[in-house]
């Protein structure tokens, strides 16, 4: 599909978080508002709360019509309005406006809010896979072991950033301890210590790591990306490889390539996982599926 066939899109909804990324947004609903007027679109606004943000969404969904959503935030925030959307055919767009943007660089999507919002005109749609991990809506990159113990510190902490997303895992590194996990997926069976297991559809975290290159999210399977225990002495090596798409260089690391998995910590009654950037406890197994082709994003068309 070329732009000259991209859907018109007439009334848009903008959900916006008003803390994410630190970001001042006060202008931002009006500048929006006068660039749709403009161009003949309707522009309304809801605003997160933080508290029980999926239920009221989904909510106001069902009693409105609106022909794209866009979340205006970070991952946080396009995972909620991804999951309000998923499996309704309804477009998700994003204005990358938090302090990662993840799955806005996995699909493209410029990271210049106003060339974002261009999308409304000029855009493909495309069809992506989304995960269910333990019963809970994933868009995006989920993980057990080192990192998810960091997220849940930094959720837990009064700073934001990579400033204090560095100076925890600083921290926690010196006396982490791996665990032992047995994943039976569709395809193998693997038994091991890992230091870190990313359960991912999509490529890159907000930081710029690339947990899983080359990877399709739209391909009916997901990856299951581990990093296994290594010596002090190999971490800049690995550091070096994540940040340049190199992640199947190490001798330390490994992905499983599966539809489905079953991950359990022999011996725990619960297990630690973050899920898009959102520390939560799930019970021993987790489980995991795909959702096939089961939200509808807008992208950039190709070579623009
Ligand atoms: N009005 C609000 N007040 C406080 N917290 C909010 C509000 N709206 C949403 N949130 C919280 O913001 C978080 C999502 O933030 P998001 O990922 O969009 O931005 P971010 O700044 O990039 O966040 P992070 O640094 O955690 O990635 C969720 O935890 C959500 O509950």
């Amino acid at each position: 599909m070329t732009a000259a066939t991209a859907t018109m899109l007439r009334h848009l909804l903008f959900v916006l978080n008003p803390i994410s990324g630190d970001i001042d947004k006060a202008d931002l609903e009006h500048t929006i508002t006068t660039y749709c007027t403009e161009r003949g679109r309707t522009a309304n606004f809801y605003h997160t709360t933080g508290t029980d943000d999926l239920a009221k969404l989904q909510e106001y969904l069902s009693k409105h019509a609106y022909d794209a959503v866009f979340a205006a935030g970070g991952d946080g925030t396009v995972s909620l309005v991804a999951e309000a959307l998923v499996d309704k055919g309804i477009p998700l767009g994003i204005l990358p406006l938090g302090s990662g943007n993840g799955l806005s660089k996995d699909l493209g999507i410029p990271q210049n809010p106003q060339e974002a919002l261009d999308l409304i005109w000029r855009h493909q749609p495309r069809v992506i896979d989304t995960l269910q991990i333990g019963g809970h809506f994933s868009a995006h990159l989920a993980d057990l072991g080192f990192n998810a113990v960091v997220v849940e510190r930094f959720d837990q902490g009064d700073t934001r950033g990579p400033g204090a997303y560095i100076r925890i895992a600083t921290q926690e590194f010196l006396d982490y301890e791996p665990a032992t996990y047995h994943i039976e997926t569709d395809e193998e069976t693997w038994d091991g210590a890992a230091f870190m297991l990313t359960i991912a559809n999509a490529n890159t975290f907000g930081s710029n790591v690339v947990i899983n290159p080359d990877s399709d999210m739209d391909d009916g399977k997901f990856e299951i990306c581990l990093i296994e225990p290594f010596p002090n002495a190999a971490a800049p090596g690995i550091l070096y490889d994540l940040y340049t798409s190199g992640f199947d260089t190490s001798v330390y690391t490994r992905r499983l390539c599966c539809r489905q998995a079953s991950i359990s910590v022999p011996g725990e009654r619960d297990i630690l996982v973050q899920i898009d950037g959102e520390p939560m406890v799930l019970p021993n197994p987790v489980e995991v599926k795909i959702n096939h082709h089961s939200l509808r994003v807008l992208v950039p068309v190709p070579n623009e």
